[in-house]
């Protein structure tokens, strides 16, 4: 249900349940949880690339699962807090950049998670529906924390009322997306920014995770004083001493992520 490959120092994880356009099932989601946690805590990994298999993204929660624990009674069965929430906490919270590969329609919870991730390389193919509404749901996995965030207040509540596809040239617009690429290019181009990503300041990349993360919801007095602590420790690190020098030098850093 899940690929975990390492090369260049990136973790691709791919959602691979290509018949069910990858949608979230209890198993799944386990396995993504453990995926991500693999890739947060090892310290030779410094990007993760998420992508799904075939022509999807992610479909979101997969609704015939869903439809049977309604059926039993068991109603969303505590998946959300459970499953949901953690895999979002660590897209977001993990020391290194995360890139999506959003290679196909990212719906419903699958949006959240492409949403959730630091930078996204769209296809062509691509589209965005907040289909929580649509299945008279309100949106979950953090989508209407992130979203809000990516493309304003108003234009995230019209995603989210109307529910409408949102295509890969307008996520462009809104800033949805990072860029929009053919469809045969997607893992190409999304692969190659996480390489490069993972050949950079480490530590300084989780610092601005942090950073903008903390600003978000902290006024100006509170963003100057984390922002001062954590250039302390990024002044600290062996690839700041290694990137001035190299300044001097007239020469390219050689970032390790120390
Ligand atoms: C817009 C679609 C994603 C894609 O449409 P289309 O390209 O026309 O493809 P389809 O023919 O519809 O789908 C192809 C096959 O995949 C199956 N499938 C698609 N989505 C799901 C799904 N979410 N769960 C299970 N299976 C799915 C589909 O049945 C086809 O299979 P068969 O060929 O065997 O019939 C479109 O598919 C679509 O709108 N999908 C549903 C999107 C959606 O509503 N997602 C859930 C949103 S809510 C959510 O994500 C989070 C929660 C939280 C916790 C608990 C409970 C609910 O929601």
């Amino acid at each position: 249900m899940i690929r975990y490959d390492v090369a260049d120092a990136v973790a691709t994880i791919t959602l691979d349940r290509p018949d069910a356009m990858n949608s979230l099932t209890t198993e799944l989601k386990r396995a993504l949880l453990d995926a991500l946690r693999r890739a947060a805590d090892d310290r030779a990994i410094r990007a993760v690339l998420l992508t799904g298999a075939g022509r999807a993204f992610c479909a979101g929660q997969d609704l015939r699962e869903h439809a049977d624990n309604l059926e039993a009674g068991r109603g969303l069965d505590d998946t959300v807090r459970l499953h949901y929430n953690p895999v979002v906490e660590l897209l977001t919270t993990m020391p290194k950049p995360v890139v999506a590969a959003v290679n196909g329609v990212a719906a419903g919870a699958g949006a959240s998670l492409a949403f959730a991730c630091d930078l996204r390389v769209a296809s062509e193919k691509a589209k965005f529906a907040l289909a929580f509404t649509g299945i008279g749901l309100a949106p979950d996995s953090g989508a209407s924390w992130t979203l809000q965030r990516l493309v304003g207040l108003g234009r995230a509540a019209e995603l989210m009322l109307l529910g409408e596809p949102l295509d890969a040239s307008r996520a462009l617009e809104l800033g949805l997306v990072t860029r929009v690429v053919p469809a045969d290019d997607v893992m190409k181009t999304a692969y190659e920014l996480a390489a490069r990503l993972a050949q950079g300041p480490t530590l300084a990349y989780a610092a601005t995770k942090r950073a903008l993360a903390h600003a978000a919801t902290h006024a100006l007095p509170d963003a100057l004083a984390l922002e001062a602590d954590l250039q302390d420790e990024c002044a600290a690190t062996r690839d700041h001493r290694e990137a001035t020098r190299a300044f001097l030098a007239k020469q390219r850093p050689a970032f390790t992520g120390e």
